[in-house]
């Protein structure tokens, strides 16, 4: 009695989930013969293939998980099998947006129970306060009644003097760049991680980025809020017109929304059989069964090489009005689209601009201790990325 009881418990233990991965399989190859499924695999029984979609999201590298698949089915879009649900992911931004205006009538929202998103802000450089802070500060007030002037280099004298200020203060940041990219190689400094720490970093986003980019990037940004400060005074609050005015630190904004955003993608259930564009075995279309999950990558399109220039590089610039094309505007949807289009999207920007005016208009900060960017299960720093924070005076 005992012994059948064993022998029914592993029979259905093992054989189960073997028979189920059968009958998934044989369905699977039935809906690859009748419906033209997208070219992937449901891989192992029950689990598919979140093992590798969860290493790949834990790595420092998440994106390996779509990339492989692309690259080596030759389709970016492609069939998989993640958290028990046979789910397409889409790395194709026609596809993306179809399934987004979509929403309601092909698919629906559904999203894995678990996962939630936390809103993470990047960081943009310490500032330890000192004599060398406080020159630099002199020297941006000139930087600052310079600009207020009509700029003219020829007629006024104080604009003239900004134009030699602006050419110190990028001379100063050049020589801390230089110390702290020669302290940390040699050895005697711990890498920091806050923003200037990205840039040096050449395995981190900084990836290519000049000593003269990198001062630009410094320069720009500081110059822009330190100018809207100076116009306002050391407390008023700022405006929606401060806000607009913000062009640089709005290319900031977008660049690390394409780069490092909360959200990679949008979760949808295919209410129908769904028929979506793909070349595949002579078909040109693909079908995406009733029921089936679908993965719209938004971080796949914004990484894309095809479509961004070195695409894996931090690079605020590609956003100002002269580089920025219409197809690169167009590719960019960082708060989704359609109907479910994220109602906190203007928000998210202003805070994120707010909290960058105040923080390098008033504050110097270093990271409380060492910290890394993480992607599972949401993007965000692990420890939530603890400061120490000092008033300027
Ligand atoms: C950087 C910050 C943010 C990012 C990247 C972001 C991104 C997104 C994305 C991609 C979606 C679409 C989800 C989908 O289609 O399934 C979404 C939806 C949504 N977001 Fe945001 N969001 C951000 C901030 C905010 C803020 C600040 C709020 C509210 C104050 C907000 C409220 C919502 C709501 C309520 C939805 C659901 C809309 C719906 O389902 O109809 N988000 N967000």
């Amino acid at each position: 009695m005992e012994y059948s009881t064993h022998f029914s418990f592993y029979l259905l233990t093992f054989s189960l989930p073997l028979l189920t991965f059968l009958l998934l399989r044989l369905h699977s190859s039935r809906l690859r013969r009748h419906l033209h499924i997208p070219p992937g695999t449901l891989g192992l029984p029950f689990l598919g293939e979140t093992l590798q979609v969860m290493s790949a999201f834990k790595s420092s590298n998440p994106d390996t998980f779509i990339d492989d698949r692309v690259s080596r089915l030759g389709s970016p879009v492609f069939t998989s099998h993640v958290f028990g649900e046979p789910t397409v992911f889409s790395a194709d931004h026609e596809t993306n947006r179809f399934i987004l205006m979509n929403e309601g009538k092909l698919f629906e929202s559904s999203y894995p129970g678990s996962m939630t998103f936390a809103l993470t802000v990047k960081q943009l450089m310490s500032l330890d306060s000192c004599e060398w802070t406080e020159r630099l500060r002199k020297e941006y007030i000139l930087v600052i009644e310079g600009f207020l002037t009509i700029p003219s280099p020829l007629f006024s004298t104080t604009y003239r003097r900004a134009v030699q200020a602006r050419g110190k203060v990028a001379e100063a940041l050049r020589m801390a760049v230089r110390e702290r990219r020669k302290r940390e190689n040699e050895g005697g400094e711990r890498k920091k991680k806050d923003m200037l720490g990205a840039l040096l970093d050449e395995e981190g986003s900084g990836d290519g980025l000049s000593e003269e980019e990198i001062v630009d990037f410094l320069v720009s940004i500081l110059e822009e809020q330190d100018e809207i400060r100076s116009r306002k005074g050391k407390s008023e609050a700022l405006q929606w017109n401060d806000y607009k005015s913000m062009s640089f630190t709005e290319c900031v904004v977008n660049e690390t929304l394409r780069v490092a955003n909360i959200s990679s993608g949008v979760f949808r259930r295919a209410m129908t059989d769904v028929d979506v564009k793909g070349e595949y075995n002579d078909h040109t279309s693909y079908t995406i069964p009733k029921g089936w999950i679908v993965f719209a990558s938004s971080r796949a399109v914004h990484l894309n090489h095809d479509h961004f220039k070195d695409a894996r590089t931090f690079d605020p610039w590609r956003w100002q009005a002269e580089s920025r094309t219409e197809n690169s505007i167009n590719l960019f949807n960082p708060f989704g689209g359609g109907p479910r289009y994220c109602p906190g999207a203007e928000l998210a920007r202003v805070t994120l601009s707010v909290f960058l005016h105040h923080l390098v208009t008033q504050f110097s900060w270093v990271p409380a201790e060492e910290d890394k960017l993480v992607f599972w299960p949401t993007v965000r720093m692990q420890k939530g990325y603890p400061i120490i924070v000092q008033r300027l005076n």
